[in-house]
């Protein structure tokens, strides 16, 4: 393919808009090397977003995990394979860590070649051998729709962000779609066991556990909002993946997905349903349980649709600090302590130490017996302690 590669004004132009300006943006192919792997990505970039990139290009190096964490067989119930757990692996668990082998911009302004034909040569830009297992990857797209490359990469491709400074002018032109070899093989859960996160500086996914997977369990991540009833899901699977989803949250009898798709409701209405802490706490007519209450249901719905991919993080901290703003010791140090293992299984060993203390002496909690002291303050300015801030995650 003979990629445009032009000035490109546009980028600086107030007025940008992408549909506008089809087929006049320049784009350049290019691989990207990893020393460390001694793997390359082979990418479609806009010239504009190239110059955004770090320069040199330098991807630090990975941490995988040790040994084998999963395998790929056929998955039952589906045409194809899925990713199996190798071994127990404990909820936060590293399962895999990769780089992709092809990316592109998600939305692609040329129109002097079709998408096809753009995949194809990026492809061709990589080795025999990952060109064969790339063919090997699921395709739901009818060849009357598109060709097989281009079928792989819409089945297959997942969204990620380039590595370009935060105040980039159009939000949209760092996001491309990217292929990976592995994660490709997870298959789709509406109670997903993994989720993956991409890390744009090292230029890698990485895939984790969201709660403990048993030896031998498939492996499986959300390809759509979960929180949607069970109708919407798989209607939307069938149109964009072409199957029938039968998860164990999909198969359930009819009366029990009736509750499934209220308690989903229920939890994608919560954040913006919810009191504030400290709302609760200068309102005498609140119950005094009000909010622990509010988050632990949460908390149960989650476990209970196993939709632990929503985070449980923030209603573990928001129990605990309920019940350090009601003084309450003993309940305190066992929500502290689940806030902290829930730090842990994020890698976040600052924010573990730090419960770690308070959990030990709960008076030094900044926001110990808050209820009571706001409720009794005369002025709605008493006491505001920044740190509470470091309690939430958003
Ligand atoms: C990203 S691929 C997943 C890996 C794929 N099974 C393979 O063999 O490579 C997506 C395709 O896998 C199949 N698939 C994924 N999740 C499924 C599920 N829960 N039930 C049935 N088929 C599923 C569908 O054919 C879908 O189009």
């Amino acid at each position: 393919m003979n990629a445009d590669i032009r000035a490109n004004p546009s980028l600086d132009s107030p007025y940008f808009d992408l549909a506008g300006h089809l087929g006049s943006r320049a784009y350049c192919i290019h691989n990207m090397m990893y020393p460390d792997s001694g793997e390359e990505t082979s990418g479609l970039l806009d010239i504009g977003v190239k110059d955004l990139l770090p320069s040199p290009f330098f991807a630090p190096p990975l941490s995988p995990p040790k040994g084998t964490t999963f395998e790929l067989r056929p998955a039952e119930g589906t045409s194809g394979v899925g990713m199996f757990a190798a071994r127990n692996i404990p909820a936060g668990g590293l399962i895999l860590v990769e780089r992709p082998i092809l990316i592109a911009p998600y939305i692609i302004a040329l129109e002097s070649a079709p998408e096809s034909e753009i995949f194809a040569a990026l492809l061709r830009r990589l080795p025999p051998d990952t060109v064969a297992h790339f063919m090997t990857l699921a395709n739901c797209k009818p060849p009357e729709e598109c060709t097989a490359i281009e079928g792989i990469m819409r089945t297959n491709a997942i969204a990620v962000s380039l590595p370009v400074p935060d105040d980039v002018p159009y939000p949209e032109l760092p996001t491309h779609r990217a292929l990976f070899l592995n994660t490709s093989r997870c298959n789709h859960s509406c109670s997903p066991n993994a989720k993956w996160h991409w890390d744009a500086p090292s230029f890698s996914l990485s895939l984790k556990a969201l709660r403990p997977i048993p030896a031998g369990h498939e492996i499986t991540v959300a390809y759509i909002d979960p929180t949607s009833p069970r109708a919407e899901r798989r209607a939307q699977l069938k149109d964009t993946y072409a199957f029938s989803c039968r998860c164990a949250a999909c198969a359930r009898p009819s009366a029990a997905v009736a509750q499934s798709d209220a308690a989903r409701a229920e939890l994608a209405a919560f954040w913006a349903a919810v009191l504030p802490f400290e709302a609760w706490c200068r309102d005498a007519r609140l119950p005094d349980y009000g909010l622990v209450d509010a988050h632990a249901r949460a908390y149960q719905l989650i476990e209970a649709e196993g939709l632990q991919t929503l985070g449980i993080g923030k209603h573990l901290d928001a129990i605990a600090m309920g019940y350090g703003a009601l003084r309450d010791v003993a309940q305190f140090r066992v929500w502290a302590a689940r806030a902290r293992d829930a730090r842990l299984e994020e890698d976040d060993a600052v924010g573990a130490r730090v419960l770690e203390e308070w959990i030990r002496e709960p008076e030094t909690f900044p926001v110990w017996g808050w209820r009571e002291s706001l409720l009794k303050a005369s002025s709605p300015k008493a006491s505001s302690p920044k740190s509470v801030k470091c309690m939430w995650r958003d």
